[in-house]
């Protein structure tokens, strides 16, 4: 068994039965210019799986959200290519990757971001509502059941707790059957009761339902939920573990802190 990180090709590949939901190569941002210049991405690569949980984790300004952003089409990249099963989405325009959002991906947000006005049901069914379709009314429920939300669907969120918004935006990133989900630090402001259930229902997403999840974390209990856990350095994928434990995923942390392995980058 190697733990080494390494930057070679097949750090970043991993099998699986169905064609790589997203496929991130070479990917280049950078923000500001001259003395201000960051390269938040720089050359990071990366293969998701379909129907697996994958985590990514990494140092603080590692450049995990401007990874999850650019693969999410919320943002541009410099320089690289991104495929999301068979699309380019670098070559798409704005009002093209706004579409592809709404029709083909999921987002949940570490802030939940429901809207305030409407009901859980309502919240759930906005992205439908917004692409213009209509609810598969057994999926709806199916997801409804797993989240054990079925009581809650005609409350408002601030009449909900943490958890049981989160799981309604849980619900939401789902209920279009996206192409992906991205996960942005999702169980950063839950208590870890809710937090491990939460972790729970994306790991039975992916390995029951089929979906593909991408989730940023800075929690190694909740990577141990993922499949494959993707470490990020100074903008490049570094390094990847399958079945990750919690010791596993901590024992590879301290190792990329090493100056060693950081070394000649
Ligand atoms: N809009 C922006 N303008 C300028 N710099 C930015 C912008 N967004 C991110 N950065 C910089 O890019 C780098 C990567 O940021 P990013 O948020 O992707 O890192 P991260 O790994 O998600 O960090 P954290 O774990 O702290 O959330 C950081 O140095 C950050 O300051």
């Amino acid at each position: 068994m190697t733990t080494t990180p390494t930057t070679t090709a097949s750090s970043i590949e991993a099998p699986t039965m169905r064609p790589p939901a997203a496929t991130a190569t070479g990917l280049v941002k950078v923000y500001g210019r001259g003395d201000t210049e960051v390269r938040a991405l720089d050359g990071a690569s990366l293969v998701v799986p379909a129907g697996q949980l994958t985590a990514i984790m990494g140092p603080s300004g590692s450049g995990k959200s401007t990874l999850m952003q650019t693969m999410a089409g919320l943002d541009p990249v410099d320089q690289g290519s991104i495929r999301l099963g068979d699309t380019e989405v670098t070559t798409l325009s704005e009002k093209q990757r706004t579409l592809l959002r709404r029709e083909r991906i999921g987002f949940v947000f570490q802030s939940f971001n429901l809207v305030p006005s409407l009901t859980a049901r309502e919240n759930i069914t906005l992205p439908l509502r917004l692409a213009g379709r209509s609810a598969d009314t057994a999926w709806f429920e199916e997801l409804v059941t797993i989240l054990g939300l079925g009581d809650r669907l005609t409350h408002r969120p601030t009449e909900l707790s943490g958890g049981q918004q989160q799981r309604v935006a849980v619900a939401r990133a789902l209920v279009t059957r996206p192409d992906i989900v991205f996960a942005d630090e999702p169980t950063g402001n839950l208590d870890s009761r809710h937090g491990q259930a939460l972790l729970a229902f994306l790991q039975r997403a992916a390995g029951e339902l089929g979906q593909t999840v991408v989730m940023v974390t800075h929690d190694p209990t909740a990577a141990s939920y993922a499949d494959r856990v993707v470490f990020l350095v100074d903008g490049r994928v570094v390094s990847d573990l399958a079945g990750p434990t919690v010791t596993t995923v901590l024992t590879r942390m301290a190792e990329l802190e090493q100056p060693a392995s950081r070394a000649g980058r």
